[in-house]
């Protein structure tokens, strides 16, 4: 087993002793040699002039005999020295100066003030001292401790396979990794707890690889022949250790009841080795025996042969005992690792059979999750322990919040940590999950800044994702959504004491649905919220829609990753309460379930009065992207203006106690009323502005200022704009008027609607803060670049309800001043006659009206949605779909799909076939991996040149086009329903 690291550590040290030994000895012959007896009593290795004070047999039949200074000669104390039991010292007849002559040697056993004592070895020697006579003692050069050590480094060099080898390899850092992947730090981890004597604490910040750290210990210790116990507070960590054991082909024993075991894991319960082992025919005969004796009993009449029966019974009884005890007792003893959660390690169990010494080690896993008495329950079972946790997540829920303050919440890990500091605890630092942007906050809070990113996931963004487009969406790993000065106030379950915030429920809404739209699957999606109310709100907005999607309280979610994680932080009220938000750990477990993205929704007024809370939104601001809630709102104000209700879903149950949903109120109710859930009627901006937030924060505008001044300040501003707007359209030699990106965003909402009335073509250009709108008498032409006008067709601004048809004879009316079609607006004629020739006529007007709202709603998309070079190439790419569509066949080619393919299909450019909007994605229908082919080569190729160029080429990324035909569709849903809505509004 000697590795080159032993083989050169060996011969190295064995150099450097023998420089060493050669020194010790050079120094002792030159002092013999150059200097006089007192000198060398002066330097501590000799004594004077001593005489005997006691001779006596000691062990092993040697001569012990104790020197005293002689006492006709001062005080009785013997002159500083460096004699120590051990030394080998000569003893010479003290005679004057004359050269002295060493009458024997020996070996010091005992040095005091007074006295040193002296062994020789009689038989040896033959000594014979006389007891009046005068003695020099001096210290010997003594070979016998390098000896020693040569010794022990030739063993060293040669050994094999005895019980320190696996220490050896430990001490060298030589182990032989089962698991060849680990980083530094998991190795460092896993040579630190092997080396420990009784305690090591892995201390696994999120993502870091816990639990892969926790199985290479365990191998490791099972290759040098410890029996493990290992426990985790939940089945499911522990399922999970099983799996990963097993897998190393570890013998795995799991305890605990069959039913709550995973099926992977089954295999490898009590139950089923017993049912597979040698032992379980003899039960079950034992146990036939048994049944064949109570029904002989049942029949048997005769008083003697029934007690005589009852006492067959009886001992087949304690047979069967004794045979399952031993047959599990055997199989405990194979097994080299036992798994249980923490209390499934009692002694009521089966762990009763086994002798006290058994484990070796015990190993807990997620210790910072579980009580501390249910670490006793394993603790008690071994000599050392292993516990590997974060006791910066969230520690066990106690239900009792006086015993919790009291300590009951405290941890095992953090106590330790807390009385032994860092000295038994390594700390993994490499972390897989998140962005770096998203790690770092949680680094710096959290963990000292030691946590670093993994290349594998250091930079990863959404639009990494099979199948995601790449838009300004799906693009930031840090995204905050600030309802400060919104008006989107929390509220109360009073018999819950829990949180809500609708607002918040909206936002997140559009986000998922943005993410969705952009191709993020559901199932990597999760909503979160630390409260429970929220939780069910979010639920009831969402859960239909996305049934994949994952809602789930911050609590309920520890432990869980996702690629993209929604967190609503509820609360909003203007005393800047944060609730149990105050927990710093639940905030650190919220953030860091994350991989690609975080947004958060919340009100930083309130929530910047906690100073933790406040640090993430600060370093969100820096870090990330901001945007006010806003941008979201002018989503929806246009439904709120235009209806005074919308149908909440309906699954509302209004009458039950929770949630507490309430209906459309007057403006003076709700304001007298605090806590109150404000529906979409009421969230618009001109509540906003009355509403009686400070507002200090740089994400809203001065504009959002408070009360009823405030409002007056709205309408002078909009007057303003106004203003300008009607200078402009005076001026005919003006073509263009330009609104500087340092509008707020409700400045610009003022900005699009008032342009929209007096007929003006109003165009947000840039992205987020570089957002800007340019004011036109003319429809922009084709050739035009990054435009996005503002609003969908003023349908839903208007409350009035129409039909589809009506919509569509209407539609120019709403637009009024509008030069002659472009060619775009020609080439969509002609498709929706070519259209007509087809498809029925309903598919027709369904098919014009999405052409239509191509064409005028991409105000939606605005809302931050996409960047500009999506924007740009929305035309161009409208174009490709409609090529497309006229070559078309009229059915997907997807196997058993019958959808058409007549006005939505899309061409593949792979295979050559066309396929329905669920299918055309090249992975979806087979075309994987040429796409990816493709990609990488466009990448490789011309990677660089698209950054902001805006420019792309016509075959535009199969991504983004799968993302333009989503929000089609997605918009045709909306404008369904919407319909729906208002056609049940008019029966009311
Ligand atoms: N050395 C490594 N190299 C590459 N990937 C790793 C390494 N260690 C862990 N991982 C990956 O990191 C993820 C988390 O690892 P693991 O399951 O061991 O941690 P956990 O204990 O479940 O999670 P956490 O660290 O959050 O507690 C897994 O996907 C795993 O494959
Ligand atoms: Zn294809
Ligand atoms: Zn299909």
């Amino acid at each position: 087993m000697s590795t080159y690291a032993v083989e050169s550590f060996v011969s190295r040290t064995l150099e450097l002793l023998q420089e060493e030994r050669k020194a010790e000895i050079e120094e002792t012959r030159a002092w013999q040699q150059n200097l006089s007896l007192k000198n060398l009593q002066q330097k501590g290795v000799c004594l004077l002039k001593l005489q005997i004070g006691s001779q006596r047999t000691g062990m092993h039949g040697r001569l012990l005999v104790a020197f005293e200074p002689r006492k006709s000669i001062g005080p009785p104390v013997l002159p500083s020295n460096s004699f120590g039991p051990g030394d080998i010292v000569g003893l010479f007849e003290s005679e004057g100066c004359s050269q002295p002559s060493q009458l024997c040697s020996g070996v010091v056993t005992h040095v005091t003030q007074v006295s040193i004592t002296v062994a020789f070895d009689d038989t040896q020697d033959g000594v014979s001292l006389e007891s009046d006579g005068l003695y020099n003692i001096m210290k010997l050069a003594n070979d016998v401790t390098y000896k020693r050590l040569t010794r022990a480094l030739n063993s060293l060099n040669v050994y094999r396979n005895g019980p320190a080898a696996h220490l050896i390899s430990v001490l060298f850092g030589t182990l032989e990794w089962f698991n060849s992947g680990l980083d530094d730090s998991q190795k460092e981890a896993v040579s630190f707890a092997l080396s420990q004597k009784d305690v090591a604490i892995i201390h696994g910040p999120p993502g870091t690889g816990k639990t892969t750290t926790v199985v290479e210990v365990i191998l490791q210790a099972v290759k040098q022949g410890q029996k493990v116990l290992c426990c985790a507070p939940s089945n499911v960590a522990v399922d999970n250790l099983v799996e990963r054991l097993a897998k190393c082909k570890a013998k795995v024993l799991r305890l605990g009841h069959p039913a709550r075991l995973l099926e992977s894991v089954q295999k490898h319960s009590l139950d089923a080795v017993i049912a597979q082992s040698d032992n379980s025919n003899i039960i079950a005969d034992v146990r036939k025996d048994m049944d064949k004796v109570l029904s002989q009993m049942k029949k048997a009449y005769d008083k003697g042969q029934r007690s005589s029966l009852r006492r067959e019974i009886g001992e087949l009884r304690k047979e069967l005992k004794s045979r399952e005890q031993m047959a599990i007792t055997q199989i405990l003893k194979k097994a080299t690792v036992i798994l249980a959660t923490n209390t499934g390690a009692t002694d009521d169990g089966p762990l009763k059979y086994l002798p006290s010494e058994h484990f070796d080690l015990v190993v807990i896993d997620e210790c910072a999750q579980a009580l501390e008495s249910s670490c006793w329950i394993a603790l008690l079972k071994g000599h050392k322990c292993i516990l590997a946790g974060d006791y910066k997540q969230l520690p066990p829920t106690i239900k009792s919040q006086n015993a919790a303050a009291k300590g009951l919440s405290v941890s095992l890990m953090e106590r330790l940590i807390q009385k032994y500091g860092d000295s038994v605890v390594r700390m993994l630092t490499t972390q897989y999950r998140m962005n770096s942007a998203i790690m770092q906050w949680a680094s710096e809070q959290m963990y000292q800044g030691k946590l670093t990113a993994h290349p594998s996931v250091e930079k990863h963004l959404l639009r990494d994702l099979a199948g995601v487009a790449d838009l300004e969406e799906t693009s930031t790993p840090l995204l905050l959504i600030d309802t400060a000065g919104c008006g989107l106030n929390e509220m109360e379950d009073t018999d819950e004491q829990s949180k809500g915030n609708q607002g918040e429920v909206d936002i997140v809404a559009l986000h998922v649905k943005a993410l969705a739209e952009a191709g993020v699957q559901a199932k990597d999606i999760a909503v979160i919220a630390p409260y429970n109310l929220q939780v069910d709100l979010l639920r009831q907005k969402l859960s239909n829609e996305h049934p994949d999607l994952e809602i789930r309280s911050v609590d309920g979610f520890q432990g869980r990753e996702k690629e993209a994680v929604l967190l609503s932080l509820v609360r909003s009220n203007r005393k800047g309460e944060v609730g149990f938000l105050a927990e710093d750990r639940r905030l650190n477990v919220a953030v860091t379930r994350a991989r690609r993205q975080l947004m958060v929704v919340c009100d930083s007024q309130t929530v910047r009065n906690h100073d933790f809370l406040k640090s993430l939104i600060d370093y969100m601001s820096k870090h990330g992207e901001v945007r006010t809630a806003f941008e979201y709102l002018e989503d929806l104000v246009p439904e709120n203006y235009s209806r005074n209700h919308k149908d909440e879903p309906a699954n509302v149950k209004e009458s039950s106690s929770k949630p507490k949903v309430k209906k459309q109120q007057s403006k003076t109710e709700q304001s007298k009323e605090k806590n109150v859930s404000k529906n979409k009627g009421e969230r618009d901006c001109q509540a906003a502005a009355s509403d009686t937030h400070e507002l200090s924060s740089k994400t809203a505008s001065d504009f959002h200022k408070t009360k009823a001044a405030d409002q007056t300040e709205s309408q002078m501003i909009k007057e303003e704009i106004r203003q300008q707007l009607l200078v402009f359209l005076g001026d005919e030699n003006k073509k263009e008027l330009l609104f500087p990106a340092s509008l707020s965003s409700h400045e610009r909402l003022l900005v699009h609607q008032l342009s929209e009335e007096l007929g003006l073509s109003h165009v947000s250009r840039g992205v987020a803060k570089q957002r800007h709108i340019t004011v036109s008498k003319q429809v922009p032409g084709p050739a035009e670049p990054a435009e996005t006008p503002f609003k969908e067709p003023a349908e839903s601004t208007k409350p009035e309800i129409r039909t589809n048809e009506e919509v569509l004879e209407k539609e120019p009316d709403r637009h009024p001043p509008k030069p002659a079609l472009d060619f775009k607006s020609l080439h969509l004629e002609r498709m929706r006659r070519e259209q007509e020739k087809r498809a029925g006529k309903n598919l027709t007007l369904l098919s014009r009206h999405c052409v239509a709202l191509f064409f005028t709603g991409k105000g939606k998309m605005k809302a931050g949605a996409v960047d500009v070079a999506a924007a740009a190439t929305a035309h161009d790419d409208f174009d490709a779909l409609i090529d497309a569509v006229v070559k078309a066949d009229s059915v997907c080619a997807f196997v058993k799909c019958k959808a058409s393919v007549l006005t939505l299909g899309q061409l593949c450019l792979y295979c050559n076939r066309q396929y329905c909007l669920s299918h055309h994605i090249p992975e979806v229908h087979g075309c994987g991996d040429k796409a990816k082919a493709q990609a990488r080569m466009r990448i490789s190729k011309e990677g660089v040149l698209y950054a902001g160029s805006g420019q792309k080429d016509k075959s535009m990324d199969p991504n983004k086009k799968a993302y333009l035909q989503r929000k089609l569709d997605s918009k045709l849903k909306d404008m369904a329903s919407q319909r729906k809505t208002k056609s049940k509004d008019k029966e009311h």
